[in-house]
């Protein structure tokens, strides 16, 4: 497999998507490892894995439609496999396997296949010590974004998954792009104030443009940079309900072609006006696990 991945929205050619089925039993608030999670266990509305596998078909379809070659994880009894996106990412030819959460580690054995179809060369793992998780990471032509937590209480926070040692790895890893780290903000409680990944309050779309939320940056000039980056005129901002709904989570087939989901009307309004397919599906139970689109999604060529 000839693995390639520069940007977000080149036309998807192969494509890891998660999978939902045995997920698990309902956890308990302790278990979860993110604020909208335990929010939906505490009210008894934790979403129901057959409604999940519903929505994850209809992106399979999808897929389908565009002609896109996907991989699904193995199953592995009662477990969550329904954010690939986090466990390993692809940079150009390179497959980087993530030290994710302690939480998730099992997860990627479910894609040994895949990886084993990949030259072993390209096939990265990272120190231990550099925590890292593929939502966090978006190349984006000669540069790499990452989004990281640069606090000293970092350990504090279960939902700040990339460390600056990794940062710097991606640097070293990579010498010739312009790495750009991004400090988020997080909460361990309430997840309209948590940037859990940096997938989650920014995302390029389009030829030119980009999903914003502004509260999601803890520094005002690293937001600003990137507004600049892309020119005001090409920025749709998201509020804290848009964020918490994972509306910067929508996942591109193309610069032409965009999934999204049906419940956002304003952007899919906006994404249409600049001419842009939206294929609509629902994502609203997946949304309760505090990740959409993009976090269930690991591409693998883009060319
Ligand atoms: N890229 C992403 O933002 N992934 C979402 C992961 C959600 C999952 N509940 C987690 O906390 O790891």
């Amino acid at each position: 497999m000839q693995l390639q991945v520069t940007n977000e929205t080149a036309r998807l050619k192969a494509v890891i998507l998660g999978i939902a089925n045995s997920n698990g039993p309902v956890p308990s608030i302790e278990e979860a490892y993110d604020p909208k999670s335990a929010e939906f266990i505490k009210k008894g509305e934790y979403p129901k894995e057959e409604d999940m596998i519903q929505e994850m078909e209809s992106v399979a379809a999808v897929f389908r439609k565009y002609n896109v070659d996907v991989f699904r994880p193995k199953i592995i009894e009662n477990y969550n496999q329904i954010f690939t996106r986090d466990i390993g990412f692809v940079i150009e030819d390179k497959f980087m396997r993530a030290n994710i959460l302690p939480d998730r580690e099992q997860e990627i054995e479910a894609i040994h296949y895949v990886i084993n179809q990949m030259n072993p060369e390209n096939v990265i793992v990272l120190p231990e010590q550099c925590h890292i998780e593929g939502g966090d990471i978006m190349p984006h032509g000669e540069y790499i974004f990452i989004g990281t937590y640069r606090g000293e209480d970092y350990s504090t926070y279960i939902t700040a998954r990339t460390n600056l040692a990794a940062v710097e790895a991606i640097q070293q890893l990579f010498p010739h792009k312009k790495v750009k780290s991004f400090n988020l903000r997080k909460s361990n409680t309430n997840a309209k104030a948590n940037a859990l990944h940096l997938d989650c309050c920014f995302q390029p779309v389009g030829k030119d443009k980009a999903i914003i939320h502004r509260n999601g940056f803890l520094e005002e000039a690293e937001y600003q940079w990137l507004v600049d980056f892309f020119g005001k005129e090409n920025i749709f901002e998201i509020d804290a309900q848009e964020m918490y709904d994972m509306t910067s989570n929508i996942f591109s087939i193309s610069e032409d072609v965009v999934v999204s989901d049906r419940h956002f009307t304003r952007l899919n309004t906006w994404l249409r006006s600049h001419g842009i397919t939206v294929e609509e599906v629902s994502y609203r139970e997946i949304a309760k696990q505090e990740g959409l689109l993009r976090c269930s999604t690991l591409p693998l060529i883009r060319a």
